[in-house]
């Protein structure tokens, strides 16, 4: 219940569609019945009338029915037209909703979810939703509304008819769709599931195809698609069979009431309480009054799919971001202004995690100022630059820009005064420009191209025959690894942001590249001015550095130049030795 109503509230900006839309399928079923009753009528009355020889006036019920049948088949047209534009305007608003809900969460809760189950319930989950306006909310909306009116035109004519059809339309309505969900509840919650982990082990198998392969996998991955494609397959099957017992059940139970309308109406005419002409009429109203109720079986069934999905999806919404917790929203305000990145003794630790993995961390970055990061693999240089763009909140002591807490400054001002290099960087399927452009939407040639000198691939660029309009594969393909590491280093380098964040940019490259990113990375810093922080364990990098941290088990424990810290230093000697 608490999702029913919780996705009533957020589908409220688009009350005024779904309304209108509302509006207009009543307009049309009533348009409907009435067109099949006044029918009845008038061909009982045209029979009567050529039995008997009396004239009458058919122009006036002639036109009625034209004006039934035009305002039914506009209004059915209409009913698409508004019900559809309605539950498309609900989907798009709640893509967007959802997105922007999530897009804060993913530093934070990104180890808990797997992309494939992330995929799944955005697209997945999401389309089911679909279904809550169209065939959930619309029909109950329309029963509710419909029924009474109904009911209270056949009580005109016979309340004891009226009540057998009050019966039958609860019956129809509520009783056979109330089974229909108990029965099928437990059934659409495990599709959902079904289908989620299906689409979590195709996606699994997919991105990690080069592994399958090589480690042999490919069979017991085919293994785990076919059983829970044949588990998922049984479960549907169920579904549909249940849901053309029910619809049975609905045929059988729709005729007799035309029976039992009969068998009401024919006595009444027969002792003069009712006019003959209405026993057709009534008999073709019930026949097409169970309209009114007749999507309510599916819309129970629907339901637990829909609010398993809208469940899923509410327990991603729910996950807090921890920094907002600490800081209300609204309070993240500031503008970042150019200033001294300063860490002051400050610790972190991960959820759930028994260790801290930074400990009394203290450290400042003067605007200009180059600073390298040093340590073994697991020491915390990758989650120190990780709280510096906001990825983690600080939960002890303070890591403030110009003086300002980096909580109180606005994350898309953040974004834009720390631009990263991480070593996960992502390729997108497109050209390289395309790729560039997604570092700065507005780069001119001499910038892209600036860029792509100083990340050492303006060689390589030349050499192919499409230059920056080259296709880039899925996730990069067609690209070595140190071409990747460079795009994504040139990518940085457009962002024009006051501190650029370096994870280990010359990794894996040869030590002529090397030499040659670094020359043109100093010629690239000076022009622009920009603060470094870069993790690297090499020398010939460390040699250019204003300071260099060096980082043990979450503690700095040595910071200075590298002649001095080579002099003064064991353990740094050490890290250079091994690396
Ligand atoms: N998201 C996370 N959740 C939980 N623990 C994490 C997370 N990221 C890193 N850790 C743990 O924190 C510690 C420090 O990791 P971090 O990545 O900062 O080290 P690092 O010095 O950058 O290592 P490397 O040089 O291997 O990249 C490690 O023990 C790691 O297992």
């Amino acid at each position: 219940m608490n999702e029913f109503l919780r996705l009533c509230a957020l589908m409220r900006p688009q009350l005024g569609w779904m309304l209108l839309g509302a509006l207009v399928s009543l307009l049309s079923l009533l348009a409907n019945i009435s067109l099949l009753a006044v029918s009845g009528w008038f061909l009982t009355i045209m029979a009567m009338a050529g039995l008997t020889g009396a004239s009458i006036n058919y122009f006036t019920p002639g036109a009625i029915v034209r004006f039934l049948a035009i305002v039914r088949t506009v209004g059915k047209y209409a009913e698409r037209l508004v019900t559809h534009q309605a539950t498309f305007k609900v989907i798009a608003h709640l893509r967007v909703h959802f997105y922007r809900q999530l897009e804060p969460l993913i530093p934070y809760h990104q180890l808990q979810l797997r992309s494939g189950d992330l995929m799944s319930r955005m697209q997945q989950d999401i389309d089911h939703i679909d279904n809550f306006y169209l065939r959930i909310l619309l029909p109950l909306t329309l029963a509710l509304i419909s029924v009474p009116l109904v009911c209270s035109a056949v009580a005109y004519f016979s309340p004891l008819l009226a009540l057998w059809v009050a019966a039958a339309l609860l019956l129809l309505g509520l009783g056979i769709p109330f089974l229909s969900y108990l029965w099928c509840k437990r059934s659409a919650v495990q599709q959902v599931a079904l289908t989620a982990t299906l689409k979590l082990q195709l996606v699994d198998s997919v991105s990690a195809i080069k592994e399958v392969l090589v480690y042999q996998l490919t069979g017991s991955y085919q293994q785990q698609i076919n059983r829970v494609s044949q588990e998922l397959y049984q479960v549907e099957l169920a579904l549909h069979r249940r849901q053309t017992l029910f619809e049975s059940m609905s045929f059988i139970l729709i005729n007799m009431m035309v029976l039992i309308s009969l068998l009401i109406t024919v006595p009444l005419a027969q002792q003069g309480h009712l006019a003959p002409e209405y026993i057709a009429s009534l008999a073709l109203l019930i026949l097409v009054c169970v309209e009114t109720v007749l999507a309510l079986p599916l819309a129970m069934q629907l339901l637990p799919a829909t609010l398993a999905s809208a469940r899923r999806l509410f327990e991603i919404m729910d996950k807090s971001v921890p920094q907002e917790s600490e800081h209300p929203e609204g309070s993240a305000v500031e503008n970042a202004v150019l200033g001294e990145v300063a860490f002051k003794r400050v610790s972190f630790s991960y959820p759930d995690a028994k260790e801290p993995v930074l400990k009394n961390i203290n450290l400042s970055l003067q605007p200009g100022e180059k600073v390298a990061i040093i340590g073994a693999s697991g020491a915390g240089k990758s989650t120190l630059v990780n709280l510096l763009m906001g990825f983690w909140p600080i939960e002890q002591g303070q890591l403030t820009i110009a003086g300002v807490p980096i909580a109180k400054i606005k994350a898309q001002e953040l974004r834009q005064y720390t631009a990263l290099m991480s070593q996960s960087g992502h390729v997108f399927k497109s050209t390289i420009a395309d790729n560039l452009r997604l570092a700065q939407p507005n780069m001119t040639e001499t910038q892209m191209h600036s860029a792509l000198d100083s990340a050492g691939l303006k060689a390589w660029i030349a050499s192919l025959p499409d230059g920056v309009n080259t296709w880039l594969g899925e996730t990069g393909s067609g690209l070595s690894g140190g071409q990747k590491q460079r795009l994504m280093l040139a990518q940085a380098l457009l962002r024009e942001s006051h501190v650029l964040v370096l994870d280990e940019p010359t990794k894996g490259l040869d030590p002529l590249t090397e030499q040659s990113i670094v020359n043109k990375l100093s010629l690239h810093l000076a022009r622009t001015q920009q603060s470094l922080i870069m993790i690297t364990h090499k020398p010939v990098m460390l040699q250019q550095m204003d300071n260099i941290v060096v980082m043990e088990q979450g503690h700095i424990v040595a910071q200075g130049k590298h002649g001095d810290l080579l002099d003064s230093c064991a353990y740094y000697q050490d890290l250079l030795d091994y690396f």
